[in-house]
């Protein structure tokens, strides 16, 4: 996507054909800053503190992570613990061990002499496949739209509820949830989004604003506890999520408070979609509830809220007393029963065991 005209992706290889460019999300919406990753450790430690983040471009900088750490050593026991450090940056998003899985099962074959090479051949088309199935997520995705705006009679606006940011920023380009909504806006149906404030990382304040704005999309942020109360309203048409993990019978993993609002759209008759590139279903899992691990971040990110002060700094302040304590779970678990279709590369499926075979037949992404 484009950023004052220039087009970038959230990742890419440098000029010099072996480092790796990123931008620091971290440092969103007030600073646009590039970093270089040159080894695994940098790839490991900007997923882990969310330099990067999302679930497909979690993926993508492990596969380059990869690469670097081949640079070093070309050896089974070195790719072996590569895989161990990245696996162990975050647990819940599957598109991490499925792209780890692909560059394992591609250069465990091969000679030493051949892996680094193959390597970033790899990295690259999975980087290249992630662009089009966002891409044809977005297609898919601008029919269901269309065909809500016009059920709608074409009057207003068409008022699309988003929670985290599934944007561009996480992915490689286009985003999954976030693609149909630019589609959309481009074909010229004039889409507006209330984006959930995404506490306690702010995802939604601080990157799905930045992204729809840069693009030019009408959007309002929104506190993570109004979704219920402008769906009463008949403000909401649809909501649209991304998916971190979801399991072969359509149970959606995604940023925590994510089940709250499909409880509240089915309660009040809104469509609730969730969209989603094939390396995010975990073909292994069916019951999301019982088996997706949650991760559990430090308490930090709930005790204090950054943003820009009156000085113009950005700057961390406390929002809790010192004696208090807090808990920080990053994801949640929407049950297939809540969610109304699941919007994929391959078209729209019911959010159900059936649905995925439909759309898939054989687990052709399968990530352990
Ligand atoms: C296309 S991204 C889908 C999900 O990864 C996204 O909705 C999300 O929850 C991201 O969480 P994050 O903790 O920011 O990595």
């Amino acid at each position: 996507m484009k950023i004052d005209g220039i087009p970038y992706r959230s990742i890419w290889l440098k000029d010099d054909g072996w480092s790796v460019g990123i931008i620091d999300q971290t440092r969103l919406p007030h600073e646009f800053r590039i970093e270089r990753l040159t080894t695994l450790g940098d790839a490991a430690h900007a997923i882990k503190a969310m330099l990067v983040r999302g679930a497909p471009l979690i993926g993508a900088t492990a596969a380059y992570g990869i690469c670097l750490g081949l640079r070093a050593d070309t050896g089974d026991a070195a790719l072996e613990n590569m895989s161990e450090t990245l696996i162990a940056t975050r647990p819940t998003a599957v598109n991490l061990r499925w792209a780890i899985r692909a560059m394992r099962e591609l250069l465990l074959p091969l000679s030493e002499a051949e892996r680094v090479s193959a390597a970033y051949e790899k990295a690259a088309q999975i980087c290249d496949e992630d662009v089009a199935i966002n891409s044809a997520i977005g297609d898919h995705g601008l029919e269901v739209f269309r065909q809500i705006w016009e059920a709608k009679g074409k009057t207003g606006k068409l008022n699309i509820l988003t929670h985290c940011n599934a944007g561009w920023l996480a992915t490689v380009d286009w985003g999954t949830a976030l693609s149909p909504i630019y589609k959309a806006h481009d074909a010229g149906i004039p889409v507006h989004v209330w984006v959930d404030e995404t506490r306690p990382r702010n995802q939604g304040a601080h990157l799905t604003c930045w992204e729809l704005g840069k693009h030019g999309v009408d959007h309002t942020l929104i506190v993570d506890n109004v979704g219920g109360h402008l769906m009463q309203h008949g403000l909401v048409d649809l909501c649209i999520t991304g998916t971190d993990r979801t399991t072969a019978a359509g149970d959606v993993c995604n940023k925590v408070g994510t089940y709250l609002k499909a409880l509240a759209a089915k309660d009040n008759n809104v469509p609730f979609y969730v969209a989603l590139p094939g390396p995010t279903i975990d073909w292994e899992f069916e019951d999301g509830v019982k088996d997706i691990p949650i991760e559990i971040r430090d308490g930090h990110e709930v005790d204090y809220i950054q943003g820009l002060d009156r000085t113009g700094a950005v700057s961390e302040v406390r929002i809790l007393p010192e004696e208090s304590g807090s808990a920080n779970y990053a994801f949640d678990v929407t049950p297939a029963r809540l969610v109304t279709g699941l919007i994929t590369e391959r078209g729209v499926a019911e959010a159900s065991k059936e649905g995925l075979a439909r759309l898939y037949g054989q687990s052709v992404y399968k990530a352990s």
